[in-house]
This record gives structure tokens, C-alpha cells and sequence, in this order.
């Protein structure tokens, strides 16, 4: 049984078919990665998965209920979380901090009892401190809970942004490009981490530029190129595939011609 089902999503911008009747699914425990060229439509594609973008047609379904255009923060509580491509760590927050600030969004609406310092508001905060402490543990962060998130080297902010999805006890989660601009041995935490996550039983959808995480920790692939799905299916089959080398190949034509003509 699919945990989330992607229908013949579609939209454009200003008549440009930016995503065009994609569709695939996601198991619990699967890691599906959406492979290609640069404006294939990957980002896009998320956005509309995780309530950013209303699609201009088709349906999202998390498990088995249509959650097509839900608001982000409201999906996550439905269980479907996401990191973004940019970092979105409050780097003037302590480590143990920004942990905290994913359990606020997961709880939300208790903004009087917390005002009040009502009983219900302190259980709630210690709850939320002890599951960050362990949220940390997990990505191996606890050391540094209470340095300033700013002072963290770039592996480490990435692992603290998958660390506050997480806080949402997702069943979901899309990861947006988790190991951009992280050096090989953070590459390799990243890699081991989404491979733990995934062996909870937790469904990653991952968009990645480094080919060579995305084959080792992928069991399917999903490839776009213009917006349309070209391929899909295990990491070795779609690297053979001919239309799938043709996009990349054709790509890389693409820029060599603009750098010889720059
Ligand atoms: N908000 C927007 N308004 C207009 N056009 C957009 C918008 N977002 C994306 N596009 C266009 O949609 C297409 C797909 O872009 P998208 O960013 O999804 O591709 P991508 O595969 O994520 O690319 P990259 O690998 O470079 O991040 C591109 O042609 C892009 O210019």
C-alpha cells in the first residue's frame, strides 16, 4: 500500500508547462529520489507535494486521503514534514533551540496556556525539550545542543534541519537537495542518516544533485526532464536507460554551447 500516491500532477507558469502529469508512489520505508537537469522541475514538483504550490491539476494522496493544496504547516501535522534547499535554522537560536521550535509547529494553538504558564504549557515545554535532546542524539548533534546553531559547520546544519522535521514524527518526509554544499565525509553522515530514517519506516522523497548519494542510498528513482517523467525505477535500470543519459548528455551540450559562446 502507497504511503503517498502522486497523480498526474501538472502545472504551469505563465504557459510554461513547468511539471506535466507526473505521477509515482512511496512506500513506508522507501527512498524515492527525483533525478534531473537543471529546470526539469524537481523543486517545482515538491513544492506542489508539500502544499507550497497548488497544483494546476491532479492529487496528492497521503494515505489514502486527498491532501492536494493542504497548507505546509497543517500537512505536517498530518504527517508529511520537509527540509528545504536552503537552510531554515534560526542560526542566532541554540542547537537545542531550533530542535524546540519543530515541536511548536507540530503543537501549535496553545499560545494562551502558554502565556498563562499553565500546567498543561510546562508539561508541554518539558515534553518538547526531552524529545529534542533525543531528537539530537539521533543525528548526533547532542554534543553541540547548546552552541549557537551559526557557529555549526554546514554538515551539521543540514543534519539539525532534517532533525527538526523529524520533531514531527512524520511518516513522510521530502528531503530538498539534504547534501548541497556539504563535503564528502558530510555527505556520508547525510547518506546514513536518510538510510536510519527510512529503516523506521519513514518514507523519504528526496531531490538530489550528487548522483553518487542518490545511487547509494535510493531504492527507486524518479526522473524528470521538461517537466515530464521521462523514466522511473531502481538506480541501476534508469543509469542505462537511453532517454535518461540523452537528458543529461543533452544538458551538458546545452551549457558547453553558452560557455563557448560566453
Ligand atoms: N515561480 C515560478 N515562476 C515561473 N517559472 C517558474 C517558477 N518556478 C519554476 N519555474 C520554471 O519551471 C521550470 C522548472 O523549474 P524547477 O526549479 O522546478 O526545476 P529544478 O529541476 O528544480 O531545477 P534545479 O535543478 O536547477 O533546481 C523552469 O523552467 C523554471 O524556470
Amino acid at each position: 500500500m502507497s504511503l503517498l500516491s502522486i497523480e498526474g500532477l501538472s502545472i504551469e507558469f505563465g504557459g510554461v508547462r513547468a511539471v506535466h502529469d507526473v505521477s509515482f508512489n512511496l512506500k513506508a520505508g522507501e527512498i524515492v529520489s527525483v533525478i534531473g537537469p537543471n529546470g526539469a522541475g524537481k523543486t517545482t514538483l515538491f513544492n506542489m507535494i508539500s502544499g507550497i504550490y497548488l497544483p494546476g491539476s491532479g492529487k496528492v494522496m497521503l494515505d489514502g486521503e486527498d491532501v492536494t493544496g493542504v497548507a505546509p504547516h497543517l500537512l505536517a501535522r498530518r504527517g508529511l514534514s520537509r527540509t528545504f534547499q536552503n537552510l531554515q535554522i534560526f542560526q542566532q537560536m541554540t542547537v537545542l533551540e531550533n530542535a524546540i521550535a519543530g515541536y511548536h509547529l507540530k503543537e501549535g494553538g496553545h499560545v494562551l496556556a502558554d502565556m498563562l504558564n499553565l500546567p498543561s504549557s510546562r508539561k508541554r515545554a518539558k515534553a518538547a525539550t526531552e524529545g529534542a535532546h533525543a531528537l539530537l542524539e539521533r543525528v548526533g548533534l547532542s554534543r553541540a545542543a547548546e552552541q549557537e546553531a551559526g557557529n555549526l559547520s554546514y554538515g551539521a546544519l543540514k543534519r539539525l534541519e532534517i532533525a527538526r522535521a523529524l520533531a514531527l514524527s512524520p511518516r513522510v518526509l521530502l528531503l530538498d537537495e539534504p547534501a548541497a554544499g556539504c563535503n564528502a565525509v558530510e555527505t556520508e553522515e547525510i547518506d546514513n542518516l536518510i538510510a536510519e530514517v527510512a529503516r523506521e519506516g519513514v518514507a523519504i522523497l528526496l531531490v538530489e544533485h550528487d548522483m553518487k548519494l542518490v545511487m547509494r542510498i535510493s531504492n527507486h528513482l524518479v526522473v524528470l526532464d521538461h517537466g515530464e517523467k521521462i523514466a522511473e525505477g531502481d538506480p541501476a535500470t534508469v543509469s542505462q536507460n537511453p532517454d535518461v543519459i540523452a537528458a543529461y548528455l543533452g544538458t551538458q551540450a546545452e551549457e558547453e554551447a553558452s560557455h563557448a559562446h560566453s
